[in-house]
C-alpha cells in the first residue's frame, strides 16, 4: 500500500480489520518490519490521539518516528502554485514536501479543512499536494474530508463489539459550538457503506452530507426513529455541506441521553473524540455502560499499525 486517504485505497476491507485484531492480540508480531525505517507525522492541526496511536503503532513495528508540528513549528507553508512570496509564508509546499521525502520512508498528514470555501477543501487541495511531492508513501491523520484511520478503527470495534452477524449502525448528528468538518461523518459513512452492517444516518434539516460518502445509508431527519433497534450510535456534530461550513441555530435536543436508548438494543456509543461534555453528549452516557468511546480511541493503534504493516511491506 503507498497511498491510505480513504476506503477506496483498501483493496480488501474485510481482511484489514482481522489483520488489525490479529495485531491487538499479538502487538509485537512484526517487531522487526519496521527496522531502518522512519515515519514522519506532520500536524497543521492539534491532536492526541492520532498523534499518539500512530506512534505506538509505529513503535510496535519497530521504526523510528518522527512527528512535526508544522503549524506551530515549521516555516509558515505557501500552498499556491505561482504565488509570489513576498508576504507573510516562506516555503512552498513542493519544497517542504520534497524534503521530508527525503527523510522518511513513510509520511502522515493531518490538514483540516478551512470551511470557507467547498471546490478546494473537497479537492484534498493541502493533502494531495504532498502526496505529490515527498515521494513516499503517504497516510491521512484526517484531511478536509475523510478521516480513515478513525474510521477503521470504528469499524474494527463495530467488529469486535457486535452481537449480530448484521448489527445497526446509525450515525447521528450532535450539536456543537462552531463549525467542525464533515470529515469524520463523510468517512464513517463511506466505511459503513461498504461493510456488512444495516446503516442509518441522522441529522437535522440542513446537515446533508455530500452524496459522494452516502451511497447506501438510510438517511432520516428523527433521531428517535433511526436509533430505534440500534447496536451502535455514533455520535458526532457537523457543519453543512450545503451552504458550506455554516451551522444553523436550534437542534440542542439532539444531544443523546439514556432515556433515549431505551429502545435501541442495548446500543454502544461510540464518538471519535474530543467530545464537548453535556454539549454533544451527555455525562451520564459517556460514564455510563454504553460508552464505548475509550475502547474505540484504544482501536486506533491497531488501525495504524495494520495500515503501516502494509505500507512497509510495500516498501521492502
Ligand atoms: N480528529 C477528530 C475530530 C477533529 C475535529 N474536531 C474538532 O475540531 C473539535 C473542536 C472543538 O470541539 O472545539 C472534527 O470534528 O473533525
Ligand atoms: N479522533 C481523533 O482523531 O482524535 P485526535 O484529533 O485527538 O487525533
Amino acid at each position: 500500500m503507498k497511498l491510505f486517504s480513504s476506503v477506496n485505497d483498501v483493496t480488501d476491507v474485510n481482511a484489514l480489520v482481522k489483520e488489525a485484531l490479529q495485531l491487538k492480540q499479538f502487538p509485537y508480531a512484526y517487531k522487526d518490519l519496521g527496522e531502518n525505517k522512519t515515519i514522519a507525522l506532520v500536524f497543521l492541526n492539534p491532536s492526541l490521539r492520532t498523534r499518539m496511536s500512530t506512534q505506538k503503532a509505529a513503535l510496535n513495528l519497530g521504526m523510528n518516528v518522527m512527528v512535526l508540528n508544522i503549524d506551530k513549528e515549521g516555516w509558515a507553508l505557501e500552498l499556491r502554485d505561482g504565488a509570489i512570496m513576498n508576504g507573510n509564508t516562506v516555503e512552498h509546499i513542493r519544497e517542504a514536501a520534497a524534503v521530508m521525502g527525503q527523510y522518511a520512508d513513510i509520511i502522515g498528514v493531518r490538514s483540516f479543512p478551512g470551511l470557507k470555501n467547498r471546490e478546494e477543501d473537497y479537492s484534498e487541495m493541502i493533502f494531495n499536494k504532498f502526496v505529490e511531492f515527498c515521494g513516499v508513501p503517504i497516510v491521512s491523520l484526517e484531511s478536509a474530508t475523510r478521516h480513515p484511520l478513525q474510521s477503521l478503527a470504528d469499524l474494527v470495534t463495530i467488529e469486535e463489539l457486535k452481537t449480530r452477524a448484521r448489527p445497526k449502525v446509525v450515525l447521528t448528528w450532535a450539536p456543537h459550538i462552531k463549525p467542525l468538518p464533515q470529515a469524520v461523518p463523510n468517512s464513517f459513512a463511506e466505511w459503513m457503506c461498504k461493510a456488512d452492517v444495516d446503516f442509518t444516518i441522522a441529522h437535522p434539516k440542513g446537515y446533508e452530507l455530500c452524496s459522494d460518502f452516502t451511497q447506501g445509508a438510510t438517511i432520516t431527519h428523527n433521531q428517535e426513529e433511526a436509533i430505534a433497534d440500534a447496536d451502535f450510535i455514533y455520535v458526532k456534530n457537523w457543519s453543512a455541506y450545503e451552504p458550506y461550513g455554516k451551522v444553523f441555530g436550534g437542534n440542542e435536543d439532539w444531544m443523546l441521553t439514556n432515556d433515549r436508548l431505551k429502545n435501541t438494543n442495548k446500543a454502544k456509543i461510540m464518538h471519535c473524540l474530543p467530545v464537548r461534555r453535556n454539549l454533544e453528549l451527555s455525562d451520564e452516557i459517556l460514564d455510563g455502560e454504553s460508552s464505548v468511546v475509550v475502547h474505540e480511541a484504544a482501536n486506533r493503534v491497531w488501525a495504524a499499525q495494520a495500515v503501516l504493516k502494509r505500507m512497509l511491506e510495500g516498501l521492502s
